[in-house]
């Protein structure tokens, strides 16, 4: 199979890795240096440092009105850059012709109106015809890199998207599980990002384990109650893009999202927590799109909401836990 990587960040070249051991893969970079340097060095030094690429993994660095052009010659495109690219990504490929799959965990940042869209709600609006979903799951891209053990979902509603996705990335240390539930998927996706920064700060402040359980369940319960309010099926909220990678992300400290929370607990400011990772944290600009989209749908989402106004400079980070705790008591299942 022929598999082309748009994106060089940390997990697009995870996958050209992972994938690179079983098939011919091309990693494009939109900056011919970049694209240069990894070629001659056969590693990504600024994004996934120190993980040998595959003889099977070329580089390139086409124009973006070259990429319709490239993506045909390859059997299955994979936008690996950040939400805020996905948009001009899919407007380029909109008439490619090849399944597409998107990486980015996130709500789009507002641009039209005053909330952002999901990747399916872009690809809507910009490539309507486009067979497409999105890969997801528990992730971190060193381990994949490492070739350690996980499992990931492939969403889409197309079966030609599915299959070419496991076809491409299931192997011996990664599974590829099918769903079609591609909206719960992307919002399991969106928001545990802005949950990480919660229970980073949580656990940044030394709250403890109760807290950090606490949050993660109630976290939970706010995903759910915003994906099925957006189209989803409850249930994908207990697999591996809702819980399974809620669990990952809000815990492990190869998280950017968690370490944004944990950076913020110690005195930093945002700009200097998001300066200081180096890579991108999708729940910094997805946690106010999901409060505003919650809103309008009359869904609770408190843990959200004191994440937003943390990141606002509304409130400092011991005030959103007290702010939390003072809440009124409610059921458990309301
Ligand atoms: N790193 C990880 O472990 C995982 C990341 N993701 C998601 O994948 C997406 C990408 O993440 P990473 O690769 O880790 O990010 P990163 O911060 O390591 O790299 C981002 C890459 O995108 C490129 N880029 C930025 N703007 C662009 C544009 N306008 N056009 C083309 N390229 C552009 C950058 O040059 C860089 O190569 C994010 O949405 C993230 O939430 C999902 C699963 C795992
Ligand atoms: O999505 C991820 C793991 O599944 C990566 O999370 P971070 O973006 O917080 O590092």
């Amino acid at each position: 199979m022929d598999i082309l990587v748009l994106g060089a960040g940390a997990w697009g070249t995870a996958l050209a890795i992972s994938a690179g051991t079983r098939h011919a893969v091309t990693l494009w970079a939109r900056d011919t240096a970049q694209a240069q340097a990894i070629a001659s060095a056969r590693v990504n030094a600024k994004y996934l440092p120190g993980f040998q690429l595959p003889p099977a993994v070329a580089l390139s660095a086409e124009a973006v009105a070259d990429l319709p052009a490239l993506a045909r010659r390859h059997d299955l495109v994979i936008v690996a850059t950040p939400m805020a690219a996905l948009r001009e990504m899919l407007a380029a490929l909109g008439a490619c012709g090849r399944p597409l799959a998107w990486l980015c965990k996130g709500f789009e940042a507002p641009w039209t109106r005053s909330y952002g869209l999901l990747g399916h709600e872009v690809r809507a609006e910009v490539a309507p015809a486009l067979a497409a979903g999105a890969l997801s799951g528990p992730s971190f891209a060193q381990e994949v890199a490492a070739g350690q053990p996980t499992a990931l979902v492939a969403a889409s509603e197309s079966a030609e998207v599915r299959d070419a996705l496991v076809a491409a990335f299931h192997s011996p240390s990664v599974r590829v599980y099918a769903n079609e539930d591609l909206p719960g998927v992307e919002v399991g996706g969106a928001v545990k990002n802005v949950l990480a920064i919660a229970t980073g700060l949580c656990d940044g402040l030394a709250l403890g384990l109760n807290a950090r359980a606490a949050l993660v369940t109630r976290g939970l319960a706010e995903m759910t109650r915003l994906g099925v309010a957006l189209g989803a099926r409850p249930e994908t909220f207990m697999g591996l893009s809702g819980l399974g990678d809620l669990v990952l992300t809000a815990t492990g400290d190869l998280s950017r999202n968690r370490r944004v929370g944990l950076l913020l607990a110690q005195g930093r400011t945002l700009q200097q927590a998001v300066a200081s990772l180096g890579h991108v944290a999708e729940g910094v600009y997805s946690a106010r799109t999901v409060v505003e989209r919650a809103r309008r749908l009359g869904v609770r989402m408190p843990i959200a909401e004191a994440v937003v106004d943390l990141l606002d400079g509304k409130v400092a980070p011991a005030e959103a836990v007290a702010l939390l705790m003072a809440r009124q008591p409610a059921s458990e299942a309301g």
